[in-house]
């Protein structure tokens, strides 16, 4: 089941050796639990732990290898994050996206020799968004050939990049472009922002950290103002866009071009956020199978608590979903590594589809992640609050992904646009232009979902199902907004009275697509006992699923009441069959103690003494009277008692 999950056998093997080398070198090991550290101690850890693992991280994995290198980074470095997490992720894509050759051979090699730190720094105080109004500009001086960076007022100032505040002496920094009093919108360049020995700010730089947050409080994430800070012309990263020496602007070829780097990683984030969902719902399913509260029969003893019908329903459709999360994210990578092949043998017309899907699964996969983690935190009661139990940190830290690499709502409208301009094509008859992702759209659907009326459909029906919601939703939202637009309303107005019906529109399409990838890859799947395994979650995924949506099928009879009971039972069905299996479907995932770093979700099992033992180490109990009691509450007392 692990070469399921990480790809092949291969990675799965690999995942193993690293985490048994990472076991043998407690130079690695978090020197205390986390959740006693302050802030400043954790990044002082987790400096301390990058250092070594730049020294050696040759012996453990391969380093030109991402999914080796995201793993050593996991178990080592963990979920809160480290003062290099952006340099890998954000600077050395960027540099190598947008930098043009003669600028990579400049400045990657440094980069990936770690002889400078970077960031990517482009959204502000005043917006996040809306990237036309940032107001960091970058203005051309003709005579010195340099471009001027500079913050005019307090909500142009960079605020929230990963890094930026203390560790990074480099960033790519968007700004406003403008030459010859002409603006050209948002572009990236590479600033120094630290000197290289003393790592003092340099003059005309205002930096640093924006305080604590949620969580990811090993990232110090930073604000940054420029003071008519001067830098090179040929700090504009060229790749796509050039500026010359008299200022002469040249356009990227082709728009979508910029894409390429927003899709990649919302991609690689879908295999991130099924990982914080496994390992939470690892933790949590766990727990439920050691735990024992009350009695469901009260002849018998108490009963772990796996087995109450409620957890399991809690619990179980949400492992569904990070084994459909991680095939998705599998699937989407591998799109997404076609696309690019295609890019660079000019067809550019793949990225489109692939970047509004990308928008839809970062939003719906990052919010259902979020659902998962916290229901896994509350199926461990009391215990699932505390630290001990980890779940609380890797919930901050997963839901940061609802904002951040394009929030939510409006990544769900950018998916929105694309749905809109395929159902012009389908009502204009010309289905035949639709893009393969969105193909469905133009085909006709049946008048009723045939499910539980046709014997040993498999999940053809279900699949047909979704497509006929997804279809209809699109179409009917398209179909608002374009009859606002014939009353009169401007294109905006009536963009925002039916972006409600749009985003929906939306999770639809982008729920399709995920079941639609979970079915393909059950059925590639050659190994009997993992198919069967992995059929009964896909069975729980997809009466699951439909049952949460079944309103939009429910409304044009697609579905009948009778049908959504067999729905309901199937989901009871399917919890039963797979709690036999549930801990060793997450168990699957091979996590170590190291990597889960909680004290409920142990392999050993141990929670009660465990969870006694970190409590001891809490450093309040380094002594039985606190200072606090010595000089406030011991007087106040004391005075009472006269
Ligand atoms: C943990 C974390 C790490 C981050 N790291 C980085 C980083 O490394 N580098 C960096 O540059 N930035 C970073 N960011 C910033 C992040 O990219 C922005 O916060 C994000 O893009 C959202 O922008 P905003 O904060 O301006 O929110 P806003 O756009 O102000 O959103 C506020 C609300 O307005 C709504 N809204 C906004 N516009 C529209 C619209 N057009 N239609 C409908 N609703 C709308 C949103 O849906 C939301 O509900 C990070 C943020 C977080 C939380």
């Amino acid at each position: 089941m692990a070469a399921q999950i990480w790809g092949s056998e291969k990675r799965a093997r690999r995942r193993r050796e690293i985490s048994a080398k990472i076991a043998q070198m407690p130079e690695l090991h978090d020197s205390k639990p986390l959740p006693f550290m302050t802030r400043e101690e954790k990044i002082m850890e987790s400096a301390r732990k990058l250092t070594i693992l730049t020294e050696k991280m040759g012996q453990i994995i391969d380093p030109t290898d991402p999914a080796e290198l995201y793993h050593l980074n996991n178990e080592v470095l963990g979920l809160e994050g480290n003062p290099m997490a952006l340099h890998g992720v954000m600077f050395i894509p960027a540099l190598s996206a947008q930098a043009s050759d003669e600028q990579q051979a400049k400045w990657l090699p440094r980069a990936l020799r770690r002889e400078i730190i970077g960031t990517y720094a482009q959204t502000e105080l005043g917006h996040g968004t809306n990237l036309q109004n940032l107001e960091t500009t970058a203005t051309y001086d003709l005579a010195t050939q340099e471009f001027v960076l500079h913050t005019p007022q307090i909500t142009a100032l960079k605020w929230w990049p990963g890094n930026l505040g203390k560790s990074s002496n480099y960033a790519v920094v968007v700004a406003h472009m403008i030459i010859k009093a002409k603006n050209y919108g948002p572009h990236p360049f590479m600033v120094q922002l630290r000197d290289e020995k003393t790592h003092e700010p340099l003059p005309g730089i205002t930096i640093g950290d924006i305080g604590p947050k949620m969580a990811y409080n090993i990232v110090d994430n930073g604000f940054l103002g420029f003071n008519k800070y001067r830098i090179p012309r040929t700090n504009l990263l060229m790749r796509h866009t050039k500026v010359e020496a008299d200022g002469t602007y040249i356009k990227p070829p082709h728009a979508k071009i910029n894409y390429s780097a927003m899709v990649h990683v919302r991609a690689y984030m879908l295999t991130g956020q099924a990982i914080m969902l496994a390992s939470a719902l690892n933790i949590a399913t766990r727990y439920s199978s050691v735990r024992r509260q009350g009695q469901i029969d009260k002849s018998q003893p108490e009963v772990k608590v796996l087995e109450y019908q409620t957890q399991q329903h809690r619990l179980f459709p949400s492992i569904a979903r990070a084994y459909a999360f991680q095939f998705a994210g599998a699937e989407t990578v591998k799109l997404y590594e076609h696309v690019l092949k295609e890019m660079k043998s000019g067809n550019v017309s793949l990225m489109a589809d692939l970047h509004a899907l990308t928008s839809g699964l970062k939003s719906v996969v990052t919010y259902q992640t979020g659902e998962g983690i916290e229901q896994a935190r509350m199926a461990c009661g009391g215990h699932g609050y505390s630290m001990a139990s980890y779940i609380s940190e890797i919930y901050g830290v997963a839901i940061g992904g609802c904002t951040y690499e394009g929030e939510n709502m409006v990544m769900l409208l950018q998916l929105a646009r694309y749905l809109v301009k395929s159902a012009a094509l389908v009502k204009s008859g010309q289905s035949s232009k639709l893009g393969p992702l969105v193909a469905y759209l133009g085909v006709k659907s049946e008048p009723t979902s045939l499910i539980d009326r046709i014997p040993n459909s498999g999940f053809t029906e279900y699949v047909k199902t979704f497509q006929h919601v997804s279809k209809r939703q699109t179409l009917k939202a398209a179909d608002m907004f374009f009859g606002l637009m014939e009353k009169g309303e401007k294109r905006e107005i009536a963009w925002n009275k039916c972006s409600v019906e749009l985003n929906r529109a939306s999770r639809l399409h982008t729920r399709l697509f995920i079941v639609e990838a979970f079915v393909r890859r059950v059925n590639e799947i050659a190994d009997i006992r993992i198919k069967e395994a992995l059929t009964d979650l896909l069975h729980l995924h997809v009466n699951y699923e439909l049952l949460d949506i079944a309103s939009y099928a429910l409304e044009d009879g697609f579905l009948s009441a009778s049908q959504l009971d067999y729905i309901r039972d199937q989901v009871y069905l399917y919890l039963g069959k797979i709690r036999p299996n549930a801990v060793s479907l997450l168990d699957s995932w091979e996590f170590s103690d190291i990597e889960l770093r909680s004290v409920l979700g142990r392999r050993d099992g141990n929670v009660y003494e465990n969870l006694f033992k970190w409590a001891k180490s809490s450093p309040l109990n380094k002594t039985d009277v606190l200072s606090s009691v010595t000089q406030y509450l011991k007087p106040m007392m004391e005075k009472a008692r006269l």
